[in-house]
């Protein structure tokens, strides 16, 4: 091989027209080039389908007005499990009757940690890493004061993600359950969720991953790998819309014994029955609450088709491709103005973005935001590029990278 195709760097226009999944960027709704010149915070909110819009229109004449309350019998009684079925098979690698939708990430996270402390008797100890987002932090706050369970912390370590190895000298008999994000919010860090949820068992706990930021852009597994419990959210690389709700993943050998706490109609054994007290409903629907936003269930579902046409190995074949991408531009451009890239460098332990470091990032952030280069802004100094793999093009990477070296250069 000649220095000349060793050092051959290919340019975006290349990377796109070599891209087998090119084409089904067409399949998103795009603004004018105004509004829009890069979007790369999929991973914050998801671009709406196209489909989406006359999907949803249907919804309203058909299902909706037309069927009215029939709806519920007809079909929306059984939506949370059909469309968390279907997640679980698109993307979670998961059985049927294992996986519900509703209710938000956060009230999940409560209702499943806090069933999972419950179920242990004799085991108060919660495991949650220091970096770990905000409202998994908060909700185990909440649980450990309400139940006086106590929470241990995995030490700070923002620039990579928790390892099995961290878990070393901290599981217990007392440990109830270790709750971990699959890819980390900030560095992007994608955890061994099959060694550590072993070894969460060798210690007699029960596992929980928090899938917001891998669902939808890394492939699982999670019946394979025996995970007990799961959380994430829609709104990213599922692109379920504004506030679309979470799914759950409940293990069906944890289902009998484990009670949430919120207890509602729709999770009873016989919600029409207008019974005197609560008795929960077999398997999986044990774990809904109340009415199911049914409406904003609907626009993931075409995400979800698109997904399973494509298969998630080709979804996630072109995410380490636009992450890498990411990554060489970053170097080349950012690094040298004092920038610091705080994602690993090894594609097996990253999702679906990349996090850049630099004391004026709030500022470069904001005037890009005003250019229509959309990335988000994490304190205290990250810039998170986010690289939805069927909406972005590698021209976009180009594209955001060039605008955040010249809004940088400009302040400094
Ligand atoms: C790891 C993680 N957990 C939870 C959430 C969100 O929770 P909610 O959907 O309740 O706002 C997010 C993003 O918003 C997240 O990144
Ligand atoms: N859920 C969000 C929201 O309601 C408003 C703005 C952003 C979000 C996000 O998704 C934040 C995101 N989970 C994060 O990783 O920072």
């Amino acid at each position: 091989m000649t220095t000349a195709q060793q050092t051959h760097q290919p340019t975006s226009a290349e990377l796109d027209a070599a891209d087998p999944l090119a084409a089904q960027r067409e399949a998103f709704y795009t603004p004018d080039a105004a509004q829009l010149a890069s979007y790369l915070d999929g991973n914050s909110l998801g671009r709406p389908l196209k489909v989406t819009s006359a999907n949803l229109a249907s919804f309203v004449h058909d299902a909706w007005g037309s069927r009215l309350i029939r709806g519920w019998d007809e079909q929306w009684m059984d939506e949370p499990t059909a469309v968390g079925d279907r997640i679980g098979e698109v993307t979670l690698g998961a059985a049927p009757g294992q996986t519900t939708v509703g209710d938000s990430t956060s009230v999940m996270l409560y209702k499943m940690i806090r069933a999972a402390v419950d179920s242990q008797p004799g085991r108060d100890e919660i495991i949650i890493d220091r970096d770990n987002f905000p409202t998994d932090r908060f909700i185990i706050e909440g649980i450990a004061r309400e139940r006086g369970a106590r929470i241990t912390w995995i030490a700070s370590n923002p620039a990579s993600g928790v390892r099995a190895e961290d878990l070393d000298g901290l599981l217990s008999e007392r440990t109830a359950v270790v709750v971990l994000s699959h890819v980390a919010y900030r560095s992007g860090y994608l955890a061994d969720a099959q060694g550590i949820t072993a070894k969460v068992h060798r210690a007699g706990a029960l596992m929980l991953w928090d899938l917001c930021h891998s669902v939808g852009s890394v492939p699982m597994e999670l019946d394979a790998w025996g995970v007990d419990l799961a959380v994430g959210c829609t709104y990213k690389y599922l692109n379920g819309g504004p506030g679309s709700p979470a799914f759950a993943y409940v293990n069906s050998s944890q289902q009998d014994r484990l009670q949430q706490p919120i207890w509602g109609w729709m999770g009873a054994d016989n919600p029409f029955g207008m019974t005197e007290s609560y008795k929960p409903a077999q398997g999986i629907r044990r774990f809904i609450t109340g009415t199911p936003p049914v409406l904003a269930m609907q626009p993931m579902k075409d995400m979800l088709e698109l997904i399973a046409s494509v298969g998630m190995d080709a979804v996630r074949g072109k995410s380490v491709k636009l992450t890498e991408y990411a990554i060489s531009l970053s170097e080349q451009h950012l690094v040298p103005l004092g920038a610091e890239i705080v994602s690993p460098r090894n594609p097996a332990e990253r999702g679906s973005h990349i996090t850049v470091d630099h004391p004026l990032f709030a500022d470069v952030t904001a005037k890009l935001w005003e250019k229509g280069v959309i990335p988000d802004f994490r304190p205290p100094h990250g810039l998170r590029i986010g690289l939805s793999p069927l909406s972005t093009s590698f021209a976009e990477v180009e594209l955001g990278v060039a605008a955040i070296r010249e809004a940088l250069s400009d302040l400094l």
